[in-house]
C-alpha cells in the first residue's frame, strides 16, 4: 500500500522573510509534513533559497518534520549532498532536468534520503514508468512549476490514474492549485500525497483546511480499496 493520506503545505507563498514561523504555524495546524520548494531562476523563472536555509529551518524545527525538498533546479546532482547535510529527508528532483536519473536515484539512497521523481505538466507519465520501482514517490505537477497561486490543470488527473494503476503501491504526489475545490478529483484519480499552497498558507484556519483536504483523500482512498 502507498503510505496513507498526507497533507503537505507549500510553503512558497508564505511570508518568506518569517519562514521559521510559518512552517511551525503549519506543522501546529496539523500538516504532516513540509513541502519546500527550491527554485533556481533556470530551471524555473523564479528564485526561492538553498539548502543553507534548509539548515536553519532543522535547527529551528528540530528533527521531526519530514522535509520534502522540491528541487526545481537546472542541476539537480549538485544539491543532493548540501540537501542531505541541511536536514533534508526526501529529494524530489525533476525527470526533465537530468540525464542520468538512475545514478542520482542512486545518489540520493547514498545519503540517506528519500527519493522523489517530478514531472512537468508536459512531460509524459509513461516516461516515469522505468524508474518507478526503484523511487519512494512520483510528484505530477498540476501547474507549470515556478509560482503559487494557479489554476490547478485538471487534464493531469489521467496521468495520477494512470500511475495508480501501474503502480498500487507507490505514493503519489500531485502539486499546484490544490485545496478544497480540487483535491477530490486527485484523490479520485488516486493521489495519497496533497500538497496545498494558497489554499492553506492564506486560509484563516488552516487547520480545518488541512483536515478537510486529508478526509477528502482518505474516503477516495478507503474507496479504492473497497473497490478492488
Ligand atoms: O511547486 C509549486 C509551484 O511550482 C508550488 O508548490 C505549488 O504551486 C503550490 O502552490 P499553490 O497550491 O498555491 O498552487
Amino acid at each position: 500500500m502507498a503510505s496513507g493520506c498526507k497533507i503537505g503545505p507549500s510553503i512558497l507563498n508564505s511570508d518568506l522573510a518569517n519562514l521559521g514561523a510559518e512552517c511551525l504555524r503549519m506543522l501546529d495546524s496539523g500538516a504532516d509534513y513540509l513541502h519546500l520548494d527550491v527554485m533556481d531562476g533556470h530551471f524555473v523563472p523564479n528564485i526561492t533559497f538553498g539548502h543553507p536555509v534548509v539548515e536553519s529551518l532543522r535547527k529551528q524545527l528540530g528533527q521531526d518534520p519530514f522535509f520534502d525538498m522540491h528541487m526545481m533546479v537546472s542541476r539537480p546532482e549538485q544539491w543532493v549532498k548540501p540537501m542531505a547535510v541541511a536536514g533534508a529527508n526526501q529529494y524530489t528532483f525533476h525527470l526533465e532536468a537530468t540525464e542520468n536519473p538512475g545514478a542520482l536515484i542512486k545518489d540520493i539512497r547514498e545519503n540517506g534520503m528519500k527519493v522523489g521523481l517530478a514531472i512537468k505538466p508536459g512531460t509524459t507519465v509513461e516516461y516515469l514508468a522505468p524508474w518507478a520501482n526503484q523511487i519512494d514517490m512520483a510528484l505530477v505537477m498540476t501547474v507549470e512549476p515556478g509560482f503559487g497561486g494557479q489554476k490547478f490543470m485538471e487534464d493531469m488527473m489521467p496521468k495520477v490514474h494512470w500511475l495508480r494503476t501501474q503502480f498500487p503501491t507507490l505514493d503519489i504526489e500531485v502539486d499546484g492549485g490544490v485545496g478544497p475545490d480540487t483535491v477530490q478529483k486527485c484523490a479520485e484519480a488516486g493521489a495519497n500525497m496533497i500538497v496545498s499552497g494558497s489554499a492553506i498558507m492564506r486560509s484563516d484556519d488552516p487547520r480545518s483546511v488541512i483536515n478537510l483536504l486529508r478526509n477528502v483523500c482518505s474516503e477516495a482512498a478507503q474507496k479504492r480499496s473497497l473497490d478492488r
